[in-house]
């Protein structure tokens, strides 16, 4: 039977299907509301942007509303995996909490959940039948507009395993190993290592999962413009920018990101809007 879709982001739409039709509005106290509005006549998937307790409650009040209509919940999109980078507890005191959206996410019930390019390996691993998909076609994606003579950035260890695969998927581009200190107790930046003497003028693009404020991608840019660095550019999955562009302009001829976090229009800024394809 063919999978109807619901993308409870109403901005959101990675993927093509049958649609489910729904309202939803948010009650003055502030609680979320949902009624579906079409017959369920086979396998649901739900696509959504889950950045904030506020988008789990209306994923979870949309799942008891389907399975009062008896459907059959197939899979859960959700690109970007909130507090995936609070994977582990640093100092005592401290919570878990990608594992807390993860268990409420399990006890939904969706036969796979499917992410993409996931922080570290532990949210895959938290999440019943879990596909990670890569940052692969992004990033094929993004060198099919700047070219392939240029080298990859990795900014740090935690990165280093997933560049090495992209890389491999685009033929061997050469990988510029990286590493950042972070202060355990105030989590700032401390400094970066590039483990290249010179890059001889050559172009670079920096890979990494997300850009939040941007401090890692200024700092490391500065770095890689000491080691005579060429154009430098930016592709990060997930774009946050909470800090905006203007610091990060300055650093990078351009930047790339997808629509997995929000919808952003900036000029310096190229968004590849997320697809069937490159979810898959
Ligand atoms: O420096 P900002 O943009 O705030 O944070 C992004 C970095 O923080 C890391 O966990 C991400 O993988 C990325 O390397």
């Amino acid at each position: 039977m063919k999978n109807q879709i619901i993308n409870l982001d109403q901005n959101f739409k990675p993927i093509d299907g049958d649609e489910i039709q729904f309202e939803s509005f948010t009650f003055s106290a502030g609680e979320p509301h949902i009624k579906i509005k079409s017959d369920i006549v086979g396998p649901v998937i739900i696509t959504h942007r889950l950045n904030s307790f506020n988008d789990l409650g209306l994923l979870c009040i949309a799942v008891d509303a389907l399975k009062r209509m008896h459907a059959e919940l197939e899979e859960l999109i959700i690109p970007y995996f909130p507090s995936a980078r609070q994977d582990r507890v640093m100092i005592k005191g401290e919570p878990l909490s990608v594992k807390v959206y993860a268990d409420i996410i399990n006890q939904l019930g969706f036969k796979t959940v499917r992410i993409l390019d996931a922080h570290s390996e532990v949210t895959p691993a938290l999440l019943n039948n879990c596909t990670a998909v890569t940052n692969h076609l992004f990033i094929q994606s993004v060198v099919g507009k700047i070219g392939t003579d240029l080298k990859l950035i990795s900014p740090d260890g935690g990165a280093l395993k997933k560049i090495y695969k992209v890389s491999e998927f685009l033929g061997g581009i050469e990988v510029v190993e990286c590493s950042k200190s972070r202060d355990v107790k105030t989590g700032k930046l401390a400094g970066f290592k590039v483990y290249t003497d010179d890059l001889n003028n050559q172009d670079c693009l920096i890979v990494d999962d997300i850009c939040d404020g941007g401090g890692t991608f200024i700092g490391l840019a500065e770095v890689l413009k000491k080691k005579n660095a060429g154009k430098l550019y930016l592709a990060v999955t997930h774009g946050i920018f909470s800090k905006g562009f203007d610091n990060l302009d300055s650093c990078f001829e351009h930047i790339f990101t997808t629509n997995s976090f929000k919808d952003l229009t900036h000029e310096n800024l190229t968004q590849i809007k997320l697809n069937d394809r490159l979810l898959s």
